[in-house]
């Protein structure tokens, strides 16, 4: 009993110190939030503006907000604010041509909506003044493909054998592994790549990385919130992983031929290479993931698109391989020697219906907004000026569902993505197609992602019959509805959605 009283007092100090350090923080944050926000000479209509937090709709539900402002608006410029931020979504073909003009800053305009990406990425420059952008770009250019192709088709052959003859998989977990594990490939070490369980373990760390980063961490980013924790503890896991390889590479005076290897010999310190490594694979599964399980369901719903496709593949293999498909089924090992002899340019070369249906896919699914910041001077939009400072946001869906650039819009339609239509659409319009980005800040993933996502295609429908249906097993008939909870990421499915498999039998 005495106890318990002397602990009871003996906190009482330490809660009034709680409460005293609590207050400060409150008032250092509504003072510094409450200071005049960034220049608001504009004059664009503006969604209501609540005490302290901006809008408040966007901490509850920001995608849904995001959507509400892009309503409201009918169709023109408005504004809205983040805190004490400005920020103007620019609508439009002359929206666009504000949006992707110089002095818009790319890595300033999301910071703002995660500024934890401080955590895993504080500069925008690699060592000198080469950007982050361009040095990764190293990592994939085409001859880095060429040469990893052989084992990518072999790590993706080792995870479809484990799949077995006939099964069900969830796109956003199975399919998504591979492309994972060929990422893996392009931004990590040998010793992960060839452990599949060292896979999966990335794939965990990976998924807490995006967990913690929430709206409403926006509001206090500096707080050590439980997600925030949950971030800082995956990326030390991820950290703790690299130093082991670091350290056995060292002990073992042991070289490999893999982006580790070239980050450790370009002087990276141990943090800024868990940094590169977390950025470069954000970068590169972030979309090519879940946008290729969309185009798998978009392709069991298209069954004239899958045909044609199937055509393209099948001729593909048996051009590349021994075997041909009148004799026997196509065997995982028989395609991966297919993917492996061809290398990239040929398959890219051979699949050019495949290539327009990705295309298609990609138009409809990526229906986000981008981000940036206005550090020059103020620009003019429709006669009225955005300051310096401001943030600007542009919808996507104003170019991919304006149907003078896409007659019929939500109608799937690969034949819009033909080199012909697109160089037709390019001289009629300029900037259509959002997807790989415009002007100065275009993907320099493109063409890795693409090279896989075909990849992926061809094993997958060169060896299985595949379906698609509902949590209770029903073949679906219309395509499901996205979940749309992510910013700046396409969202996987709102109710559960499987694909079935079982080898060919139509040799
Ligand atoms: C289907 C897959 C992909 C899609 C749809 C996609 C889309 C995009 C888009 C739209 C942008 C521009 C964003 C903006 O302007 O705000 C972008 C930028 C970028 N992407 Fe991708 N991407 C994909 C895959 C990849 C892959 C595989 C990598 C790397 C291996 C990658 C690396 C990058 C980088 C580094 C940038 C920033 C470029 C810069 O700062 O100038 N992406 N991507």
């Amino acid at each position: 009993m005495m106890d318990t009283l002397k602990n009871a007092y003996s906190s009482i100090p330490f809660a009034w110190l709680c409460l005293a350090v609590s207050s400060v923080t409150l008032v250092y944050y509504l003072v510094s939030e409450l200071r005049p926000p960034c220049p608001v000479e504009d004059d664009f209509p503006t969604k209501r503006r609540d005490l302290f937090l901006g809008s408040f709709d966007f901490f509850r539900d920001s995608f849904k907000f995001l959507l509400s402002c892009r309503e409201w608006a009918q169709g023109a410029h408005m504004g809205f604010y983040i805190l004490s931020h400005r920020v103007v979504m620019v609508r439009g073909l002359p929206g666009r041509d504000v949006f992707f003009s110089k002095g818009l800053d790319f890595m300033a305009g999301y910071r703002l909506l995660n500024p934890q990406l401080v955590d895993v990425m504080p500069v925008t420059e690699i060592k000198g003044d080469e950007s982050w952008a361009s040095f990764m770009a190293t990592f994939i250019r085409s001859e880095v493909l060429d040469k990893l192709t052989p084992t990518m088709v072999q790590d993706m052959a080792n995870i479809v054998d484990a799949w077995g003859d006939k099964g069900t998989v969830d796109p956003f977990d199975g399919v998504y592994e591979i492309i994972f594990a060929l990422s893996m490939r392009l931004a990590t070490c040998n010793e992960f790549c060839s452990d599949r369980e060292k896979v999966r373990t990335m794939m965990r760390i990976f998924q807490r990385l995006e967990d913690g980063s929430t709206p409403a961490s926006i509001i206090l980013s500096w707080v050590p919130t439980p997600s925030r924790m949950r971030r800082l503890w995956a990326g030390g896991e991820l950290y703790k992983m690299i130093s082991d390889v670091v350290s056995a590479r060292k002990r073992e005076n042991r070289r490999e031929d893999d982006p580790l290897q070239a980050l450790i010999d370009k002087g990276f310190n141990l943090v800024e290479i868990t940094r590169f490594i977390a950025m470069t694979l954000f970068a590169a599964v972030t979309n090519t993931g879940n946008v290729f399980c969309w185009f798998l369901i978009y392709l069991e719903l298209h069954k004239k698109w899958k045909s044609s496709i199937l055509s393209e593949i099948d001729a593909f293999v048996e051009t590349h391989s021994s075997v041909s498909r009148s004799t026997s089924p196509f065997s995982t090992s028989t395609i991966a020697e297919a993917l492996s002899r061809a290398g990239p340019d040929a398959l890219e070369a051979a699949t050019p219906t495949l290539d327009a249906t990705l295309h298609e896919t990609i138009r409809i699914v990526f229906n986000g907004f981008f981000m940036r910041r206005n550090i020059g001077s103020a620009l003019s939009l429709d006669g009225r000026r955005i300051p310096h400072g401001a943030f600007l946001m542009f919808p996507t869906a104003d170019l991919h569902f304006d149907p003078a650039l896409f007659p019929d819009p939500h109608a799937f339609e690969p034949a819009r993505f033909t080199p012909a239509a697109m160089e037709a659409r390019r001289a009629e319009h300029g900037i259509a197609f959002l997807g790989w980005g415009a002007a100065r800040h275009q993907c320099v993933g493109k063409r890795a992602a693409l090279v896989m996502m075909k990849m992926i295609t061809v094993m997958l429908l060169a060896r299985f019959d595949m379906g698609v249906v509902d949590g209770r097993g029903r073949t679906l008939v219309e395509v499901p509805k996205p979940r749309q909870d992510t910013l700046f990421k396409v969202s996987p499915t709102l109710t559960r959605t499987l694909l079935t498999y079982e080898v060919r039998r139509d040799a």
